[in-house]
């Protein structure tokens, strides 16, 4: 359905959904540019799941507007769903099935014809290197594999719009690489992509935009070199060859953080030529010599440090 009143392919304002007592999410505003990859990130219980069912028809709101591929998911729940693919804790995959069948089984699902279908299914087989476990059971496919499949049968109805739901939760290493490859080819193809996730370097690696969702709220929401910015992560670290060095350093620099075991001192303030000018200049007149510097620029993680109260329940991921 094309929608008349804006280009977004995703607008959410006002957006409220309690289960019971909870408040999981307490009015977020949001939207996402067509072909654009989405981010939405945050701790374990911060409403992200919540969020997608609501964008892809699977669960109704409290409240709010809310509008996908310009469609109402309340009111207009068909033509959501056919313009959007949705993967990840609502995966289709069944297990008695092979890989082919599954995607035969799609196929059928958006009314292919036949034809169409076999050329599609060949084709998402090879794109996500799952041709020769076609004919196997997704019970015997690494977890990197039924992510694949899982996005490959996502694809079938040719959607503007794929939901991607903690993608790489479960993944190893080198899954994970080939996934975020798969979401960026996505992205290049137009599809627009709303990625939920845990992991810091993976909102920081794909996403456009990043919403920051904590407690049922978007705490911050921008580019990720936005984010950085926003917030006063930065510091600068300077190691000294002896405690000594380290105590007159110390009384020198007012304010920095000592790190007895390290000799080392963390000063604020991030990639600042004049501050860190300033330093050097400080420690020279005090006659101490610097035995290594370096420069922390302020990342994903001190972002989240600053603005969410769970700061530790985010995984970095294993890269
Ligand atoms: N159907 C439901 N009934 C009752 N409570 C629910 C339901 N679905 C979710 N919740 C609760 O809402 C909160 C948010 O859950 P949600 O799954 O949206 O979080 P999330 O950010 O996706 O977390 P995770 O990373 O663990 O998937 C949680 O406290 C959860 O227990």
């Amino acid at each position: 359905m094309v929608n008349q009143h804006s280009n977004l392919a995703i607008e959410v304002s006002g957006l409220r959904k309690k289960y019971g007592q909870q408040h999981v999410l307490r009015g977020i505003d949001f939207s996402v540019e067509p072909g654009a990859i989405f981010g939405m990130l945050g701790p374990n219980g911060a409403g992200k799941t919540t969020t997608v069912k609501i964008l892809s028809t699977l669960a109704s709101p409290d409240s709010g507007r809310i509008r996908v591929a310009g469609a109402d998911p309340v009111s207009n729940p068909k033509a959501v769903r056919s313009a959007i693919g949705v993967t990840g804790q609502f995966s289709a995959i069944d297990d008695l099935l092979t890989g082919e069948e599954n995607l035969r089984l799609m196929a059928d699902l958006h009314h292919l014809d036949r034809s169409t279908a076999r050329t599609r299914i060949s084709d998402l087989l090879e794109r996500f290197d799952l041709t020769s476990a076609a004919k196997k059971k997704p019970s015997s496919y690494s977890g990197g594999m039924r992510r694949r499949l899982d996005v490959a049968m996502g694809l079938m109805g040719s959607p503007q719009i794929i939901f991607l739901d903690e993608p790489t939760t479960g993944v190893d290493p080198r899954g994970r690489k080939t996934m975020w490859d798969i979401v960026r080819n996505l992205a290049e193809d137009g599809i627009t992509v709303f990625l939920t996730t845990q992991y810091l370097e993976e909102a920081d690696e794909l996403a456009d935009h990043i919403a920051l969702l904590d407690d049922g709220h978007i705490v911050a929401e921008g580019t990720p070199e936005e984010l950085k910015a926003s917030i006063p992560g930065g510091h600068i670290e300077l190691r000294f060859n002896t405690q000594s060095d380290l105590t007159i350093a110390e009384n020198t620099l007012r304010g920095s953080e000592r790190f007895d075991s390290e000799i080392a001192l963390r000063v604020s303030g991030g990639n600042d030529i004049t501050h860190l000018r300033g330093i050097l200049q400080k420690l020279d007149e005090a006659s101490v010599p610097v035995a290594n510097l370096s420069i922390h620029s302020p990342d994903l993680d001190d972002v989240f440090l600053e603005l969410t109260s769970q700061p530790n329940q985010t995984k970095r991921a294993l890269a």
